[in-house]
């Protein structure tokens, strides 16, 4: 078994996953691997100075059975004088309450009663038994499935996690390797049932692609953990260059994120395409949702091509739109239109964020747009978003004008034009459509008046 553990060692020093004294928390579900893996970083424990701490998670699928696994696995911990953490955690019931997929809210509770563990503890690493062979299904999973730029890579070998690191040992090994050394160390793993079931994806993968590519290459695995390293690298890369472009580009508002299609298009491919990830990843929680390389590409093509306004629905509540030159990611929400008033002294707040309110005399403060009112006008002022056959009557001799001939005039996209505000008086007159025109019903400078201020 000297080359078992060999091995294991090459690839903790080649990736620095450990380093003398650390404190880790390995996830040890009793299965083969994670009992392996345990065993390992016991059997490494003395000689680097290793402050261990195992825990496990008690999903309460199985009912009896599972609590029995769980306390098989204290009792392993304590002959290994190996500290212990165990938890229930009712994940039948959290999916009758979300309607969730089991193995993902396993997952997500999991991972949350780890990260309680490190942060209550101050461990710093969480070392999880995932193999080169869970290595290559992930692969293939990802990619028959269609996963975009990073996740095709797999998992990594050391990702950031809650105060410290996910580090992943064993991916250098495959799994007869690991039943050997749990043979030679008479090991007793528990085998969970469902590792065979052929309804769970991985599984079929498992029974059915890996033993074709192992008979063509016994090594397949190492070549996929190489591939996985190669591709976050250059991932890695490309992201930062990525976030450099997007900070620069992509603004941030109440209503979502907005770009210059222009702008965009002038990136290299790769970073267009790891921009749009990280920009529609930001919309949803915990990055619950995968895009995937055909959704990047589609959102590409549809930037590409000209003419009107053109929006593409991305997977849960993400909407990509684009107007003229200029494109919106936002949540899917129907724009409602609505109507204030506003007295004086009174202020307004748009669904946008935006702000009216009224002043006595001038105002010169900057980033704010201001409309002179007559002393005649009638209040109160009505703020609302615009009717069908709204006309404006302009100043001088320019008689009237569409407030829909406007917004096209200006080129404002047509996501905004249901959102913009449009000021009228108490009888419904336009005084002012901001920041696009003012009407012929603005005071002159030197009378006296009071300014209606409108910060976006
Ligand atoms: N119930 C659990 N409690 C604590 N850690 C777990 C649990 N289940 C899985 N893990 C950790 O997460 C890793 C990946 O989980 P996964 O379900 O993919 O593997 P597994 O088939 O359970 O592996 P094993 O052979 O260790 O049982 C495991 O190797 C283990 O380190």
């Amino acid at each position: 078994m000297g080359s078992f553990v060999d091995k294991a060692k090459k690839f903790i020093v080649q990736n620095e996953l450990l380093s003398k004294g650390d404190r880790i928390l390995v996830g040890v579900s009793g299965g083969p691997d994670s009992l392996a893996l345990l065993h390992f970083l016991v059997s490494l424990r003395e000689e680097m100075g290793l402050d261990i701490t195992a825990c496990h998670v008690d999903h309460m699928f199985r009912g009896e059975q599972s609590f029995f696994e769980m306390k098989y696995v204290e009792r392993i911990c304590s002959e290994w004088e190996v500290p212990f953490v165990g938890e229930r955690i009712n994940v039948p019931e959290e999916i009758a309450k979300t309607s969730g997929n089991p193995q993902s809210v396993s997952r997500q509770l999991r991972y949350r009663f780890y990260e309680g563990i490190m942060k209550k503890r101050k461990i710093s690493l969480l070392a999880l038994a995932h193999h080169g062979d869970d290595q290559m299904e992930t692969i293939l999973m990802r990619l028959t499935r269609g996963s975009s730029v990073g996740a095709s890579g797999g998992m990594r070998v050391k990702r950031s996690f809650a105060t410290g690191w996910i580090i992943r040992p064993f991916l250098c090994m495959t799994r007869s390797e690991i039943e050997a050394y749990i043979d030679e160390n008479q090991l007793k793993p528990v085998y969970d049932p469902s590792n065979k079931k052929d309804v769970y994806t991985r599984n079929r993968y498992r029974k059915h692609v890996l033993p074709f590519l192992k008979e063509e290459n016994p090594n397949a695995h190492l070549h996929f953990q190489q591939y996985s390293e190669d591709v976050h690298d250059d991932d890695d890369y490309l992201t930062q260059l990525a976030e450099k472009a997007c900070k620069t580009m992509m603004k941030r508002k109440k209503d979502g994120l907005f770009f210059n299609v222009e702008e965009f298009l002038q990136l290299p491919s790769p970073l267009q395409r790891r921009c749009l990830y990280r920009a529609v990843s930001s919309f949803y929680e915990d990055h619950s949702i995968e895009l995937s390389a055909f959704h990047i590409r589609e959102m590409i093509d549809m930037l590409k091509r000209k003419g009107a306004t053109r929006k593409i629905d991305l997977p849960g509540h993400v909407r990509m739109i684009r107007s003229y030159g200029h494109c919106i990611i936002t949540e899917k929400r129907e724009r409602n239109g609505y109507s204030y008033e506003l007295t004086i002294g009174d202020t307004v707040t748009l669904p946008s964020g935006g702000v009216f309110s009224i002043k006595k005399g001038s105002c010169k403060n900057g980033g704010i747009y201001t409309f002179r009112l007559h002393p005649d006008t009638k209040f109160p002022l009505q703020i609302r978003t615009r009717k069908e056959g709204d006309r404006i009557r302009l100043k001088g001799k320019g008689g009237s004008k569409k407030v829909k001939s406007l917004f096209i005039d200006e080129k404002i996209p047509s996501f905004l034009r249901d959102e913009w505000p449009i000021v009228t008086d108490a009888n419904g007159e336009i005084l002012w459509v901001p920041q696009l025109k003012k009407s012929k019903f603005e005071a002159s400078s030197d009378g006296t008046f009071l300014t209606l201020q409108y910060t976006p």
